[in-house]
Parts: C-alpha cells; structure tokens; sequence
C-alpha cells in the first residue's frame, strides 16, 4: 500500500520512490496507512524533502540559496500553496533537497510558481542576481549597436563562441508538472515555428527518439546536443517521459540550432568557432525575431522572460566563449577575478564539468536586470580582461 501511494503521487520518480521506502518516521507511515489519502503522502513526500534539507547528509556540503532564504515560517506558508498548473512547493524544491549540495536549489514549477512561491523565488531570485529589486527592463537587444570587433582575431585563444537563450511557451507548465501529451504538444508547437526560418536558419528537426545512440553521442560531444546526465535536472523532474517530446533542430552549418524540451521548452542557440561575437549574436537575434512572429514567449513585468530555473530569467542570454587560459585558470584568484567582471567558468562540457587541457567556457554571470545589450557587453569586456591577463601571465 505504501509503495502504491509513492508510485500515484510520484510517478516516474525514482528518487521519490527509494525515498519513501527509506523514510523511517513511523507517526508519518502510519497516518498515510489509516488515512488512505493522497494527501498525506504528499504530505509525507514533502516532510521528508524539507527534513533532508534542514539535516543533509554530514558528507554534502549545503549551502544552496533554497537552504538559505527557504525560512521555517516561508515554508509552512507556502507548503499547501497550488498554482494553476496544479504545481507545488515540492515540485520547486525537491531537487534542491535532494541535491542538498546544490547551488541555487529550486525551479519554479510553472509560469506561476514564480507568483504563488514568489515569497521564497523572489529572495532566490535576487540574490543569486545581485540585484535589490525586479524590476527587469523590457528587452533591447540593441543590434544596431553591436559593433564588436571579432574577440581573438589571431584565433589562437577562443576556440568557439555560443549565444544562447531560454524561452518558454506561455500555456504550458515548467517539468514536474508536464504530461507526456504535453510534451508532445509543445514539440510540435515549437517544430512547427522552426520550419518556418529562412536563409541561414533555415533547418531540420531531429527527435531524440528514434536517433541513433552513436549520433547523440557525438552531437554532445561536439557541444551541440544536451543528454540527460544532470542530477539537479534528473531530480527536478527534466528527464521524465524521455526522450519523448525531446529534440534538437539545426540548420546544416550547425551555427543555428534549437534544442526542444530540454530543461526549458526551448533554447535557441548560435555558435560558430573562433571569437566573432558580433556576427555570433545577430544571428541568434533574427532568429529570436522571427520565432517570436509565430510563438507567444511566457514574460512577466520585472522578471522578464521566464525560464524553469530562476537563475536564467530576464534575458535568459548566455554568451560563452571556449577560451585556452591554462595560466590564469591556475591562479588561486581566478575565481574572484572572474567575479570581478560578472563572468562564469564552466568545464567545457557544459555546467558541473571539468576544464579540459586548460579550455574554459566563459560566460556572463547576471541575466536579470539588465538588457540583453548590456550583457552581451558584460562578456564581452569580460572575455577581453581575460584575454588580456593570460597573455600578461604568459609573457606576452
Ligand atoms: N562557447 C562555446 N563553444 C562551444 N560549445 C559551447 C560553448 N559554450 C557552451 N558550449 C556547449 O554547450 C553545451 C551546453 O552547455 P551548458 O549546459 O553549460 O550551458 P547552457 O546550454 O547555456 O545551459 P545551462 O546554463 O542551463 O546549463 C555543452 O556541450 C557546452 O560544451
């Protein structure tokens, strides 16, 4: 009976299953055993999240913006909360608990998580931005600006440029609260509009279903296809029903690329190798133009445009370059020089990997509250910093 209840409330969820069959709080156990009641698993399911963050396991280090601004009185307020979607507190949570070693630690459930929950996401919200109040401007890509002279024109530097962003489809749920049919809905959605790019965007749509396991493995590692190897994702419910509803379209270059139900229903990417940021980045921009002729984005006034993790909201815009910096990487001040201009170091093989042979993805750090424009700025003048101590570090 037991089991039954975890299989109804967490359907395809492993974690949630094992957990359950672990949990040794008897008072709990027996009230879901005389209740008979859905309720009380959820009930349950969400103690034992909330237990584990407050006790993580003494080996994971914890530290996460949930642990920090997901009070006791914030928790008991909002832990009955639903939004329309049908999501909950532990949809947004359970990750973070189950990854108590998380950085950010929570997803919004749905477009309206970030209304109902907003008590905790907006905390999140700032602090992992930096910023006092949302109040994210309306966008301004300011491509008649971008007039940026190509990063690293001896190419000996920047092995490729990336700029990608989020966006989501205003109707649907975020992960844990999607259905299969869903998913399916918003692929064909989402398919239908990238058929219609022209020139150089013009594409082909790729299910993940049905693709060779020799194809999705070299597309990932040639940076251009995600996989399902997160844990924080896995157990924020981005991996269910996979690969159903996944995909990626490209066009043949690969320099425009759309991935399809992944963490967010859509990422739209451009990427080209070497360090032409500008040519990188009006590329992406048309694209955003014409997809938003035929699809309506989820926004809210001073969020901007919403993404399942709080940390890619506003612009959503990530822009990387792969850069050889073996010197200042090794720097015990690398981290701090990066803070200092708002740029990330990742691993090359995308976020919570290692460097290899001294590459690493630098990118900007802040999304929300600034303009598009003004980020691409910021990695752009953060890239040149870099540049500029490697080759000051190395002697030339
Ligand atoms: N400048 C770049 N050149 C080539 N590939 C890149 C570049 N930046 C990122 N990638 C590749 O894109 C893929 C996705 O990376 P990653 O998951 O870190 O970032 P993301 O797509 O921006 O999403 P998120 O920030 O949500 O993780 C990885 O294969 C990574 O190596």
């Amino acid at each position: 009976m037991y089991a039954r209840y975890s299989r109804e409330v967490d359907k395809n969820r492993e974690t949630a299953k094992t957990s359950i069959q672990e949990e040794d709080g008897a008072a709990s156990q027996q009230a879901i055993v005389n209740g008979d009641d859905l309720k009380a698993a959820v009930d349950q399911e969400l103690m034992r999240l909330w237990n584990r963050l407050q006790n993580p396991p003494p080996e994971m280090h914890c530290n996460s913006l949930l642990k920090r601004h997901l009070t006791q009185e914030l928790f008991d307020d909002l832990k009955h909360k639903k939004t329309r979607f049908g999501g909950t507190l532990k949809d947004c949570i359970r990750s973070g608990c189950e990854n108590v070693d998380s950085g950010v630690g929570i997803y919004a459930c749905d477009p309206d998580g970030y209304t109902v929950f907003a008590p905790v996401l907006d905390a999140v919200i700032k602090d992992y931005h930096k910023v006092d109040k949302l109040n994210h401007p309306e966008p301004d890509f300011g491509e008649e600006k971008v007039d940026f002279p190509n990063l690293d024109p001896s190419g000996e530097m920047i092995v490729s440029t990336r700029v990608r962003v989020g966006r989501s489809h205003d109707s649907y749920g975020f992960p844990p609260v999607l259905s299969k049919e869903d998913r399916i809905d918003m692929e064909k959605k989402t398919v239908e509009a990238l058929k219609t790019l022209k020139d150089d965007l013009k594409g082909t749509y790729y299910p993940l279903e049905g693709m060779s396991k020799e194809d999705q493995k070299k597309l990932t590692e040639d940076h251009f296809l995600f996989n399902d190897s997160d844990r924080f994702l896995r157990a924020a419910g981005g991996y269910d029903d996979w690969p159903t509803g996944r995909g990626i379209f490209h066009t043949d270059d690969k320099k425009f690329l759309a991935w399809v139900n992944e963490e967010d229903h859509m990422r739209f990417i451009s990427m080209q190798m070497g360090g032409d940021l500008k040519e990188v980045y009006k590329r992406l921009v048309k694209a955003i133009r014409e997809l938003e002729k035929k699809l309506t984005f989820a926004k809210r006034d001073g969020l901007g445009y919403l993404t399942f993790c709080p940390s890619n909201l506003g612009t959503t815009l990530r822009a990387s370059v792969h850069i050889k910096i073996p010197k200042l990487a090794a720097t015990p001040d690398f981290k701090a020089f990066c803070d200092k201009y708002n740029i990330q170091a990742r691993g090359i093989h995308g976020e919570h990997t290692e460097s290899v042979g001294g590459v690493y993805d630098i990118s900007n750090k802040r999304r929300l509250g600034l303009t598009e424009y003004e980020a691409i700025l910021e990695m752009k003048n953060g890239v040149e910093a870099v540049i500029k101590k490697e080759k000051e570090l190395s002697g030339k």
